[in-house]
């Protein structure tokens, strides 16, 4: 049995005798994204129980540093930087617990950048665990992995969401699933995909050096937990990878041709001082882009034939080129919009909209589920 570790348990709820409980694990807990949501999760808590009946606990939060468990619930804000260390099998425990308690419905949330978390997936689910996911690594892996996953989700009867996976919580992956369910086929979809790019770029159009524009995007949470993810344009090609499977596109890694945006070999730690060899090659770039009336932009784009990622120089009044700093904007041409193709657009990145939209397909993944009772 495992021992109750909670710093702070929470008070038992008499009030709503028949709301439905959905446990919640989350992973990254402490995380830029994962603190985000906790808070966000704490302030709705009471009135998820009032106006939707969902009783949504925090049973565990963890991550590679500490591990708080209680059977009862967490407050969420209580978990910080206290949380009792984490013990080699803490995970595998707490995993068997939860196996052991079929009647209560768990949800994993994994706000982690991991690929050992994303291991973790297909067992969730088999499980009979529901996932909602920011981490973007399990669903860009090999097709046949994606498929899998999908698979497995709808076997169980499983809730397996990842909204924020691409476009932070722009409503994009849940519309593209609807067009397709209605039978309606999706040509091409095209993009600024990246938030921290879009914030880059758009920061040093107003002529901020190329170096001072990625510290900012990485003091604002925009960039991955390493930076060069984003400049190698590695997170967004698994953005375009998820968006062009989602959209029906049978797409591998190797079907896509992919221009990094700043392909240096550079360690995180070092990060900033080491970009600013490349400050005079960026002013000159975008001064030439300026002076033709132009802008540059990193678009994504893919259709059944496969995809690219790359900077292009676009006209300054295009759409693509009047975004705002860290804004996306995805348009998605079908058989049905075609000539005047879908266009959402929003923030791409940040943290407290991305732990939003995390919150957002928690509540959506726990009230499908428990609309099955
Ligand atoms: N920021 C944004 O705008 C958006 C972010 N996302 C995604 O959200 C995720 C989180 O980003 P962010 O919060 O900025 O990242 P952070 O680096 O701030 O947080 C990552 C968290 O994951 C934990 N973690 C890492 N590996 C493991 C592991 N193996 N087991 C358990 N915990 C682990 C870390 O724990 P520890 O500190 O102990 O290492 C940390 O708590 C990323 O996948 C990102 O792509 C998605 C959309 C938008
Ligand atoms: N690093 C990402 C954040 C969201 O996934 C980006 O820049 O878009």
């Amino acid at each position: 049995m495992l021992a109750d570790y909670s710093p702070v348990r929470i008070q038992a709820r008499n009030s709503v005798v028949d709301a439905h409980r959905v446990d919640l694990v989350l992973i990254g807990a402490r995380g830029k994204v994962g603190s985000a949501f906790r808070r966000q999760l704490g302030n709705r808590q009471p009135a998820l129980l009032s106006e939707a009946n969902l009783d949504l606990r925090l049973l565990a939060g963890f991550d590679r540093r500490g591990f708080a468990f209680d059977t009862h619930g967490i407050v969420p804000e209580s978990i910080d930087e206290h949380m009792p260390e984490r013990g080699a099998d803490d995970v595998e425990r707490l995993m068997s617990h939860v196996g052991r308690h079929g009647g209560v419905r768990t949800l994993v949330v994994d706000c982690t950048a991991s690929d050992e978390i994303a291991d973790f997936y297909p067992r969730l689910l088999m499980g009979g665990m529901g996932i909602v996911a920011a981490n973007k690594r399990a669903n860009a892996r090999s097709l046949s992995s994606y498929r899998d996953l999908q698979h497995a989700a709808r076997e169980r009867g499983v809730p397996y969401r990842y909204e924020t996976t691409v476009g932070s919580a722009i409503p994009l992956l849940g519309p593209l699933r609807d067009l397709r369910l209605r039978g309606e086929r999706v040509i091409s979809v095209q993009g600024v995909l990246s938030g921290s790019l879009s914030y880059i770029l758009h920061r040093m159009h107003e002529g901020c050096l190329f170096s001072a524009a990625v510290a900012e995007a990485r003091a604002l949470g925009y960039t991955e937990p390493d930076p060069m993810e984003d400049l190698r344009a590695i997170d967004l090609s698994r953005k375009l990878l998820v968006l062009a499977r989602e959209a029906g596109f049978a797409m591998e890694l190797e079907d896509l041709v992919i221009e990094p945006f700043a392909d240096l070999d550079i360690a995180s730690d070092d990060l900033i001082p080491a970009l600013q060899v490349a400050d005079a090659g960026w002013k000159a770039r975008i001064a030439s882009a300026l002076e033709q009336g132009e802008r540059w932009v990193v678009l994504a784009e893919a259709s059944r034939e496969g995809g690219r990622i790359n900077l292009r120089r676009v006209p300054a009044h295009s759409s693509f080129a009047q975004l705002e700093p860290g804004q996306n904007l995805i348009s998605i041409r079908t058989e049905l919009q075609d000539r005047m193709p879908l266009c959402v657009s929003g923030p791409g990145a940040g943290v407290e909209i991305t732990a939003a939209g995390v919150l957002s397909d928690v509540v959506a993944a726990a009230a499908h589920w428990t609309r099955q009772d």
